[in-house]
């Protein structure tokens, strides 16, 4: 077994980068732009749909005169808070084409690289990775976010699968059965998948394979349709593990992956985590035993913590190769990209950030790169709240504005998927955007030009912050990242991040102080529904209730409360503490903390009583409004679907994390595992795997039992 990490290989033919020189002329809303990483390389046109033409609420503008010009709050300090240069220090020497001439990638893939993908020289991970899987090796995989580990786990497992069908390249070639699956890979998010997937496809362009994607939220009989036919083959099988485990028991997709050659975890400390444990187990004895079966596992992350260690241990075979390119003494961070904090009082979190934002689009851009901005929250109803509030306030911007787009899990896949593909393309060059997301955009998901990844509340873990801020900085190019906490979650950036060397955010008194935007933040809030409000609240509550260990509340619960309140008076602008249902308090252990403002059980869902009622019978699919609540069949027991009344037992608890959660069952706060409520399968067959929160409302029939998912629509992520 080799598990020492070798040393990080020095790499002599690439031009190495170098601090940046300061910039007298730069504004904070530059964005640097690399080569590596434009609209226009081949990758990202094929990524690319165009961009979104309109925001998703025009009409729920606040009334305020446009182009109001920001002062100039942050003045010259924040200069130094600029994008640094981009590098070219993630890649090596070797060159795709080199490993072509020496017979190592086959000509079809080089062919691929070349002319659908466009990259020269592998990135050192690739490097490491390619000729490692090659052997034949079990590997565990570690480099930094945006360094490429997708394409070094790609092209070594479809080279594997090549070499095995053109044995004789003079004979024709010996393919499998068109619906066995040789490769297989596992990815925790919806998007991340679809991404793999189309990468995958660039790279069999010339191959006779084919790629197949299967994850939540879509239509379950017409990916099985699609699995089993003839007429399409499948020979590399993205999935989340949700989904993917739905076809194991019910689609014939066990008897497809007979043949298993290569298994693949993307995100992999993420899918090995305690939340997806039993479902990524159970994956596992549906597919032929590895020893026996010569299949290869490959475990692939930025981020691989102790524990993860231990778990690779009995998930890959005994002689496995951990390859990592971070050296023992870096962090997983990039250096080049300038991390900030701004740690203020809860209730100024909002016009912070907006005054943030519009402090970043007030710079004229040099060169005519507009800002492309993500910001996290940690919960789905947080983000649809900013997301709503920075809609609403799209009239304070100057022209071009920002197109805003919002992702997390209370949202329709078709929506997600949109607004990913629109995010994606939009061209910094023409205007800004905004990508206001949960976790769901945490891991993997590759944004090209990113200029700042701006993180507001404490994420669930160091190793969240450190993937959402890989968002920005991808493929060597510039990047910010800048971290927003209330106060109470200081312990964040002392404890959890301290050796992280977070600096404070140039002037950061002038944004706390600056009354005017604090003012038109309020006003905006106003156009923002008293039902994302409340829902905003009790998963505020939610989330921080998981998180009173770290946070060392000297009241406790009643702290949590009181600043919870505070929270929807004095940071939401609601006129009174939104209403919360008696069952959410009983499950989140706050029964009888006084503060709470408590509402019958069947008032549609507790705080949500305001809710429209579209979301009644569909099995948790509405989008925004009434949230998805109405029965969905609530994770494990509860069956899916379900018919929309309060009754259902599968409350959606946890549901932080968006990702294609395994129904862990029962409510999750306080245990630090927050996470669920998104994937859900779509048939009807009441498995124990069912999420609820998109249940078909067929309503099969569950197992009772408390699950997540479902019904609760007011956490998720
Ligand atoms: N050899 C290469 N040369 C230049 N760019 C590359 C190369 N390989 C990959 N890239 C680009 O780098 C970007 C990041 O790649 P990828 O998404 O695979 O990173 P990752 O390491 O998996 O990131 P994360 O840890 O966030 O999942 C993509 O835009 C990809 O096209």
């Amino acid at each position: 077994m080799d598990q020492q990490p070798q040393p990080q290989r020095q790499h002599k033919g690439r031009p190495v980068w170098q601090p940046r020189e300061p910039k007298a002329d730069a504004g904070i809303g530059t964005h640097q732009a690399t080569t590596a990483n434009q609209n226009s390389s081949p990758k990202n046109r094929r990524h690319g749909k165009r961009a979104k033409k309109s925001v998703d609420n025009p009409s729920a503008a606040i009334e305020t005169e446009t182009s109001v010009e920001v002062e100039d709050v942050s003045s010259e300090p924040a200069r130094q808070a600029e994008p640094a240069a981009s590098n070219t220090v993630h890649l090596s020497e070797t060159r795709f084409q080199d490993l072509v001439a020496q017979g190592v990638i086959c000509p079809p893939t080089g062919r691929a690289l070349k002319e659908e993908i466009g990259h020269e020289f592998l990135t050192l991970v690739q490097d490491r990775t390619i000729l490692e899987i090659l052997d034949g090796n079990d590997c565990l995989a570690q480099a930094k976010t945006g360094t490429g580990k997708t394409l070094g786990f790609l092209i070594p497992s479809i080279e594997r699968l090549y070499r095995t069908c053109f044995k004789d390249p003079s004979a024709r070639p010996v393919l499998p059965h068109a619906n066995s699956v040789s490769i297989l890979v596992i990815s925790p998010t919806r998007e991340l998948a679809q991404q793999i997937t189309v990468e995958a496809e660039q790279l069999v362009k010339f191959l006779p394979f084919q790629v197949q994607c299967v994850i939540g939220g879509t239509n379950m009989t017409s990916e099985a349709r699609r699995l089993n036919s003839e007429g399409q083959r499948c020979d590399i099988l993205v999935a989340t593990p949700g989904r993917l485990l739905d076809h194991l028991e019910n689609s014939g997709t066990k008897a497809a992956c007979a043949n298993l050659k290569v298994l693949i975890f993307d995100e992999a400390d993420r899918l090995l985590e305690e939340g997806f444990k039993r479902e990524i187990d159970k994956i596992i004895a549906y597919l032929p035993p590895a020893k026996l079966s010569n299949r290869q596992t490959l475990l692939f992350s930025a981020t691989i913590p102790p524990s993860v260690h231990q778990i690779a241990k009995t998930a890959l075979l005994p002689n496995f190769k951990f390859i990592t390119t971070i050296a023992e003494y870096e962090s997983s961070t990039h250096e080049h990209v300038p991390q900030f904090h701004m740690v203020v009082d809860m209730c100024d979190l909002l016009h912070v950030s907006y005054s943030l934002v519009r402090k970043l689009f007030s710079v004229t851009p040099k060169p005519q790169l507009h800002p492309k901005i993500i910001f996290f929250f940690p919960t789905a109803r947080a983000t649809q709240l900013f997301a709503e509030l920075l809609v609403a306030m799209l009239p304070t911007f100057a022209q071009p504005r920002p197109q805003i787009f919002e992702i997390h899990s209370r949202k329709s896949q078709s929506a997600r998927t949109k607004a990913t593909d629109a995010f994606r393309g939009i061209d910094n060059t023409v205007c800004g955007s905004i990508l206001v997301s949960s976790d769901v955009s945490a891991r993997g998901m590759d944004f090209p030009n990113v200029s700042h990844v701006i993180q507001v509340g404490a994420p669930s873990s160091r190793e969240q912050y450190i993937h959402r801020l890989g968002r920005t900085a991808r493929a060597g190019s510039a990047g910010v990242g800048i971290l927003i906490l209330a106060e109470f979650e200081r312990f964040f950036l002392t404890r959890t991040l301290k050796d992280l060397n977070l600096t404070e955010y140039p002037g950061l008194q002038a944004f706390v102080n600056d009354q005017g935007n604090a003012g038109l933040v309020m006003q905006g809030l106003q156009n923002v529904s008293e039902e994302t409000k409340s829902m905003a609240y009790a998963a505020w509550l939610g989330f921080y209730n998981s998180l009173l260990k770290e946070i060392r509340w000297r009241g406790g619960k009643d702290e949590l409360v009181t600043e919870a309140n505070r929270y929807a008076i004095g940071c939401l602008g609601c006129a009174v503490v939104p209403g919360i249902s008696k069952k959410t308090v009983g499950k989140m252990g706050l029964k009888g903390v006084p503060g709470l403002t408590l509402v019958d059980d069947n008032a549609r869902g507790g705080q949500r009583s305001m809710g429209n009622a579209s979301s009644r019978g569909r099995g948790g699919e509405s989008q925004s409004h009434g949230g998805r609540g109405g029965g969905g069949s609530g994770g494990r027991g509860g069956g899916r679907g379900g018919a929309g009344t309060m009754q259902n037992n599968g409350f959606a608890f946890a549901a932080k994390d968006d990702i294609s959660t395994p129904a862990t069952g029962g409510p999750n706060y306080g245990g630090g595992n927050y996470r669920g409520g998104e994937s859900g399968s779509s048939s009807a067959r009441g498995s124990a795997f069912s999420r609820g929160e998109r249940g078909n409302g067929r309503g099969g029939r569950g197992r009772g039992g408390v699950g997540r998912g479902g019904a609760g629509g007011w956490t998720g992520n």
